[in-house]
C-alpha cells in the first residue's frame, strides 16, 4: 500500500504558478472554467486535465511531497526558534501514515506533550501578512472554514514574507481525501457505499463556498484576490488541508485552530488522546493513554469517526477490525405503494426527515431512531393516529410511544424490514467487492495506474469494513426473526395442545 500511494502522490501533485501576482494570463491553464453552484459537478481533482500547460519549473512550492523530510525538519527548526519548547518526539518517516512524530525518549502513559504556544497556532485571529487582503474579507460575514482557506491560500501566495512559510511549506501539496477523487472515481469505487454522497455533498459545498466568495468578494476586489491565485484549484488544496488538519479546542470555546507540528501526528482508533488546549502550561498539548518506547511512532486520535468519515476527510482507512467507532449508514425507504405513504412522508417531514433515510449501523447494533422509522414503514392505516409519534421517535431518538400491544405485533414485520434493506445494501457490496470495480476507460500512463490501484485499494478496505457491519446485524436480525418465528410456532403448539385437551 505504502509503495502504490507513494508513486501516485507524486503524479498527482497540483502545480502551482511560481509568480502568483503576475505573469500568466487571467484564465490561465490551471484556473479552470469555474461551475457555477446548481450545476457544480465533482470533476475537478486530476492531476492532468486542468493544470496542463504550466511551463516546467513553473511551479512553487505549496507544500511538499512528504515523503521528503526535509521541509519538515526545516519546520521543526523553525518552531524550536520561533519558542516551541524541547520535544519528546522528532519527525520521521513511519509504517502508518508515511510522516509522523516519534518517540525519541521513554513515554509514560499520562505524559503531557507538545505545549505548542498559541503563537504559533493559525486560527482566525491569526494576523494577515497582506493587511489589506485581511480587512477586506473581515467586512464580509465569512464563517471561519473559508476565512482560514482564504487565510491559507493567501499566505501560500506570498510565501517568502509569510510568517508560515516553513509551515506551509511542509504541508502536503495534495493533501489525501475524497475531495481529489474524479465524479467518475467516486461513481466506480465507492458505487456501494453511502459514503460516495457524501462526497458528492462536500465537493459540492467546496465549490459553492468558492463560487460564493468569489461573487461576493473576490471579483469585487481583483487585486487583492486575483483569480490566478484564488481559484478552485487552490480552494481544493486548503480545503483539503483544513479537512485533514484543522482542529477543535474544546478549552478556547471550540476554536478552530491548525496547530503546526501537532497536525504531523497520525491518528489511531485504538488510542483515547485528544488536542487540546492547556490552560496550566498555556500551549497545546495531549495526554497520552499508553507508554511508547524510542522509536515508536506517537498516536493521537482524531475523533470518533467511521473508517468512512476517516476516508472523506484523511483519505485513509484503517487496519480491518482495529476501528470501535467504525459505523454504516443503513438507506431505508417509505414503500411508494403504501397505502398512507403520503401521510407517512408528511410525518417525517415534520420532524425533518424524509425517504429514503439513513441510520448509522455499527457492530454493536443499530440506533433505536431506526427502529422507530421502520414501525412508521411497517404500520397499517389503521395505525394512522401515531404516525406522527413513530416519526418523532425516528428523529430524536427518544421513543415517546410507548410499545403497546400493536407494536408489539408489528416488530417482526420492522425486524424483517430492517433485514431487507440490510440484504439489498449487502448484494451491492458483493457485486462491488467482486467485481474489482473495473474502470471504464484504460489508465493512460503508469501515474494512473498507481493511483487507480490505490483508489481501488482504499475503496475495497472501505467496502470490506462496511459490508462486515452489514454482515453482523444481517445475523443478529435473522436469528432474533428466527427465535420469535419459533418461540411463536411454540407458543401456537401450546395454545392448540391446551385447546385439544378443553376438547
Ligand atoms: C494531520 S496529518 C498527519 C501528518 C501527515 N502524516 C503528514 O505527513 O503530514 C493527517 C494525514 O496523515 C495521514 N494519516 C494520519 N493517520 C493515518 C493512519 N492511521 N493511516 C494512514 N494515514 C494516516 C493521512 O494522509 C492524513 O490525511
Amino acid at each position: 500500500m505504502a509503495e502504490v500511494s507513494r508513486s501516485f502522490r507524486s503524479s498527482l501533485l497540483p502545480q502551482f504558478p511560481r509568480n502568483l501576482r503576475g505573469s500568466l494570463s487571467r484564465r490561465s491553464a490551471f484556473s479552470p472554467v469555474l461551475p457555477r453552484r446548481s450545476s457544480a459537478r465533482c470533476s475537478l481533482s486530476t492531476a492532468s486535465s486542468s493544470r496542463a500547460g504550466i511551463s516546467e519549473g513553473g511551479a512553487i512550492s505549496w507544500g511538499c511531497e512528504i515523503e521528503s523530510l526535509e521541509n519538515a525538519e526545516e519546520l521543526q527548526r523553525w518552531l524550536t526558534e520561533s519558542g516551541l519548547p524541547p520535544q519528546k518526539m522528532g519527525i520521521d518517516r513511519v509504517e502508518v501514515g508515511e510522516r509522523g512524530l516519534v518517540a525519541l525518549k521513554n513515554i509514560r502513559k499520562g505524559e503531557k506533550l507538545l505545549f505548542v504556544p498559541p503563537s504559533l497556532v493559525i486560527t482566525s485571529d491569526s494576523e494577515w501578512s497582506s493587511k489589506e487582503a485581511g480587512d477586506v474579507l473581515r467586512k464580509y460575514p465569512v464563517p471561519d472554514w473559508p476565512y482560514l482557506a482564504t487565510y491559507l491560500i493567501s499566505e501560500a501566495s506570498v510565501m517568502g514574507s509569510s510568517r508560515w512559510s516553513r509551515y506551509i511549506s511542509a504541508l502536503p501539496r495534495q493533501p489525501y481525501s475524497l475531495l481529489y477523487w474524479t465524479r467518475s472515481e467516486l461513481d466506480t469505487f465507492l458505487v456501494a457505499s453511502p459514503i460516495r454522497e457524501r462526497a458528492i455533498e462536500r465537493i459540492n459545498d467546496v465549490i459553492g463556498t468558492y463560487n460564493d466568495l468569489r461573487d461576493r468578494i473576490f471579483s469585487k476586489y481583483p487585486n487583492l484576490f486575483p483569480e490566478e491565485v484564488f481559484n478552485i484549484e487552490t480552494f481544493l488544496w486548503s480545503f483539503g488541508i483544513l479537512f485533514s488538519r484543522l482542529v477543535r479546542l474544546p478549552s478556547m470555546d471550540g476554536k478552530l485552530a491548525l496547530v503546526p507540528w501537532a497536525d504531523m501526528l497520525n491518528h489511531s482508533s485504538e488510542v483515547e488522546a485528544f488536542l487540546d488546549y492547556d490552560k496550566s502550561s498555556q500551549g497545546i498539548v495531549f495526554t497520552t493513554d499508553r507508554a511508547y518506547q524510542p522509536g515508536e511512532q506517537v498516536f493521537i486520535s482524531y475523533g470518533k469517526r467511521s473508517n468512512g468519515e476517516l476516508l472523506l476527510s484523511y483519505g485513509f482507512v484503517p487496519k480491518e477490525g482495529s476501528n470501535p467507532n467504525d459505523s454504516v449508514d443503513l438507506l431505508v425507504s417509505l414503500n411508494k405503494s403504501d397505502k398512507c405513504y403520503k401521510e407517512k412522508l408528511e410525518a417525517l417531514k415534520k420532524h425533518g426527515l424524509s425517504t429514503p433515510q439513513r441510520f448509522p449501523l455499527q457492530v454493536t447494533g443499530w440506533p433505536s431512531e431506526l427502529m422507530a422509522y421502520a414501525y412508521l414503514a411497517v404500520s397499517p392505516p389503521s395505525m394512522g393516529r401515531q404516525f406522527e409519534e413513530m416519526a418523532a421517535a425516528a428523529a430524536s431518538g427518544e421513543s415517546s410511544f410507548k410499545k403497546g400491544i400493536s407494536y408489539q405485533e408489528l416488530e417482526e414485520s420492522v425486524l424483517q424490514f430492517i433485514l431487507d434493506s440490510c440484504e439489498s445494501s449487502i448484494s451491492k457490496y458483493n457485486k462491488f467487492l467482486q467485481g474489482g470495480g473495473s474502470v471504464d476507460s484504460p489508465p493512460a500512463s503508469p501515474g494512473q495506474v498507481n493511483r487507480k490501484l490505490l483508489l481501488k485499494q482504499l475503496a475495497s478496505d472501505l467496502c470490506t469494513s462496511e459490508q462486515r457491519i452489514l454482515f453482523r446485524t444481517q445475523y443478529i436480525l435473522r436469528r432474533r426473526l428466527r427465535d420469535m418465528r419459533t418461540g411463536g410456532l411454540r407458543a401456537l403448539g401450546l395454545f392448540n395442545g391446551i385447546r385439544n385437551i378443553f376438547k
